[in-house]
């Protein structure tokens, strides 16, 4: 069975197409820029030359259209007709506390994820576009949506709650519910594979740091607790979001400043984090270069990223009473040594002892860092949250065919 798994921002549409006889990646590639005259479109097949183009793409059924296009194209194709293709798969932020496992789209789901919109402004509006341009082009097709709030759902209701009102809990569902959830899962048991135990008996904290960034705790696999809450602004320092700061700055610089509620959510996840302190960038590698480079703004970014990221594990380990496994993935998770060394040098006390020449070796692969003596394991494992999406579509398409097409089930 071949699933196309996509990831719908509200500028961009990432894409690969799986095999799911083994898994293997046909195709991958991206849309940005969607709603301009100039939207660049990179189209990688597994074998032979890639496209790079630059056209108008006003839409995300364009960019869908466009997409399939290139699926099927002559000499960059890797499918001979659209029916090859047997199902989709959607990467959706926000499941709400409606969603506790993935599901086949209906019109209910499409109307759950519509509800969830306030929730996650920036995230749900795109997939759910994703998913009507999917309709639009590829009628009948079976799809299934993804969430990246699941795998929290586990989280006791001391960890989710918030210390305010209970009322406001009951009206409009404000708790915690936590991100990147499909990256903790992957992770999390592929980490545990390679350490060689059952999950069931580790405490783990796996870091996803990437341009959004947050962190778990995984008890026994399940997730205890997160950083991220109602939204994906809470906790870590991130590339333009603030993460953590005292609420009372919201009302106070609303007022200094004159802010509408709008300028300030905007301030808060557009224009703090570590673009904010550098002064000129969000982006990890940039600000790495300028701290080499002696820029000081940078190297205070630095700092704070890592001494924030620092405090939550130290806070995880102490809400699990221990720490067995540490993982750091995602773009900076995965690529950067400085940050890894920096976060863990302060982390000796709990057990961290880091293998400086591992932690400096480049590699794709899912590989331990940690000196053969330390504690705690540590881990670079590359994330792949659309091998889960691939592998939850498939099983989910599956299980319908086998009851021969009965409606569908709304997960739990
Ligand atoms: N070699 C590197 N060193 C430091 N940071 C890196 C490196 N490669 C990528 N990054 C950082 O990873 C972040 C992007 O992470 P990624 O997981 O790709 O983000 P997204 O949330 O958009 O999927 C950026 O801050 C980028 O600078
Ligand atoms: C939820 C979230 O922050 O996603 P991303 O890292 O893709 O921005
Ligand atoms: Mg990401």
């Amino acid at each position: 069975m071949k699933i196309l798994v996509i990831n719908a921002g509200s500028s961009s549409i990432k894409y690969q197409l799986y095999n799911m006889k083994d898994e293997s990646v046909l195709a991958s590639g991206r849309v940005e820029r969607i709603g301009t005259e100039s939207a660049i479109v990179t189209h990688e097949p597994a074998a032979g030359p890639g496209v790079r183009e630059v056209s108008g793409i006003l839409d995300h059924v364009t960019a869908v259209r466009r997409v399939l296009d290139l699926l099927l194209h002559r000499e960059h194709g890797v499918v001979a007709s659209i029916a090859e293709i047997e199902a989709v798969g959607h990467r959706v932020v926000h499941g709400g506390e409606t969603f506790k496992a993935s599901v086949l789209v209906d019109d209910e789901v499409k109307r759950s994820i519509r509800d969830l919109f306030d929730l996650a402004p920036l995230h749900n509006p795109a997939a759910l576009m994703g998913i009507n341009a999917v309709e639009q082009n590829m009628p009948n097709m079976p799809q299934a949506v993804v969430f990246d709030t699941a795998f929290h759902q586990t989280m006791p209701r001391h960890a989710y709650l918030y210390p305010i009102p209970m009322a406001l809990y009951r009206r409009h569902k404000i708790r915690r519910y936590g991100f990147h959830g499909t990256s903790h899962f992957y992770v999390s048991e592929r980490a545990a594979e390679m350490i060689g135990r059952p999950i069931a008996e580790l405490k783990m904290i796996t870091c996803h740091i990437g341009n959004g960034a947050s962190c778990t705790a995984i008890q026994g696999g399940k997730s205890i607790d997160t950083s991220m809450g109602l939204t994906p602004l809470e906790g870590l320092m991130m590339g333009t979001r603030s993460g953590d700061i005292d609420p009372a700055v919201v009302p106070f610089v609303m007022s200094k400043e004159e802010l509408t509620l709008g300028e300030v959510n905007s301030m808060l996840n557009k224009h703090s984090g570590m673009l904010a302190i550098s002064g000129f960038s969000g982006d990890m590698r940039e600000i790495v270069e300028a701290m080499e480079d002696g820029d000081r703004n940078a190297k205070l970014a630095f700092d704070m990223f890592c001494y924030r990221l620092r405090k939550y594990v130290g806070a995880y380990a102490a809400a699990m009473n221990g720490l067995d496994v540490l993982v750091f993935t995602a773009g900076i998770g995965e690529n950067s040594a400085h940050v890894r060394k920096a976060v863990c040098e302060g982390l000796t006390f709990l057990g961290v002892q880091l293998d400086e020449t591992a932690n400096q070796r480049h590699s794709k692969d899912a590989r331990f860092i940690s000196a053969p003596d330390s504690r705690v394991k540590v881990l670079v494992v590359p994330t792949n949250e659309e091998l889960i999406i691939a592998r939850d579509t498939f099983r989910l398409v599956s299980e319908r065919k086998a009851a021969g097409d009965s409606p569908v089930s709304r997960g739990q």
